[in-house]
């Protein structure tokens, strides 16, 4: 008896150090995610879902949000400084998700395998003055390593691209999954999702209504001009003066940019890119689980016009 007692006590111990020691080596992580399910006793079997940049303005509070959200099981956390901090922080919440940290270029591939959501909002963010073009030559190499990772360790996950500029990146992306033979357009998707939220909340404004209540359709592209919030097809549905389309446009286009001056040179958006990432990955989810009627913006390979990408409502 109490023998038994003492060997299910060391299998518990065992199973909480291999929660908190970082992995050696990818075939022991393989083995860990296969052999054990990573699951807290009593907790239902969910996603995994990889952050990489998770230590930045977005990383953060994104893996915060994602740690929260009942459909994942397992979260790994990744960036080039900080996860071990990040990690063990996060990993003391108490909800679902197991979380482990990898740190650096020699963990990425531990980082992605077996994973069915990745998203990356790692890069650098812009300054009062610079365009998210000016972000391209830095950004595009990250995404273009990370995306490089990712068709080799889970080339079937679903990618949610954050890093900027996303009209840029995405295509690159792209770019690296058709060389690796494992681009699938459906499952490669930039996450515009805050041109959505801030177009809901700033027509909620000026309608006087719950900005919960209120949905606005963008569509286009993620960077000024680009970015069309399409206000005849609100719902609730309303109508708006010329004067009052002339501000609401202005104001959804030009919303980073009112973040990043306001920040005064400490960044761009982080808090309200990570509550809309944190909605588009729980969209992404639903979706995956096979749940119908998830209908959200995005930018991806366009099959409806000439231009190769497009922000479009996808269902
Ligand atoms: N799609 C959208 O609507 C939005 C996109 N962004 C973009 O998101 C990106 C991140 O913004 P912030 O989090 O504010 O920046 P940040 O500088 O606070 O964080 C970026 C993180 O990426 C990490 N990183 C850099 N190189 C890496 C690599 N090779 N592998 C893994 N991690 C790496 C950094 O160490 C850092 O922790 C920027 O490009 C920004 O323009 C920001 C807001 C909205
Ligand atoms: O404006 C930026 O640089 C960040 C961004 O994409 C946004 O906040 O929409």
């Amino acid at each position: 008896m109490e023998q038994g007692a003492d060997s299910a006590a060391a299998r518990r111990m065992a199973r909480v150090a291999s929660h908190l020691r970082p992995p050696t080596s990818q075939e022991e992580e393989v083995a860990i995610l296969k052999g054990s399910n990573c699951r807290a006793k009593g907790a239902a079997p969910g996603f995994k879902v990889a952050v990489l940049g998770a230590s930045g303005g977005i990383g953060q509070p994104l893996s915060l949000l994602m740690k929260m959200n009942p459909l994942v099981s397992v979260l790994h956390l990744y960036d080039v400084v900080n996860t071990p901090g990040v990690t063990a922080d996060i990993s003391h919440m108490n909800t679902g998700a197991v979380v482990r940290g990898f740190l650096g270029q020699p963990q990425l591939e531990s980082a992605l395998t077996g994973m069915d959501l990745v998203i990356i909002p790692a890069g650098i963010p812009r300054k009062p003055g610079m365009t998210r073009d000016d972000l391209f030559n830095i950004n595009a190499g990250i995404v273009r390593t990370l995306c490089g990772g990712i068709a080799k360790c889970c080339p079937n996950a679903i990618v949610n691209v954050i890093s900027n500029p996303v009209n840029s990146t995405v295509p690159i992306a792209a770019e690296v999954f058709k060389k690796a033979g494992t681009y699938d357009p459906k499952r490669l998707l930039g996450v515009t999702t805050l041109d959505v939220v801030r177009a809901n909340t700033f027509v909620g404004e000026v309608l006087g209504l719950d900005p919960r209540d209120v949905n606005v359709p963008v569509v286009g592209g993620h960077a000024g001009v680009t970015i069309l919030p399409l206000l005849s097809q609100v719902n609730p549905p309303c109508s708006f003066t010329s004067e009052e389309i002339s501000y609401l446009t202005s104001r959804i286009q030009n919303g980073g940019t009112e973040v990043v001056e306001a920040k005064a040179g400490a960044g761009s958006a982080t808090l309200s890119m990570a509550y809309a990432a944190a909605r588009f990955a729980d969209a992404c989810l639903r979706g995956l689980r096979g749940d119908a009627g998830i209908v959200e913006c995005s930018y991806i390979a366009s099959q409806v016009t000439p231009i190769l990408f497009l922000q479009v409502i996808v269902p």
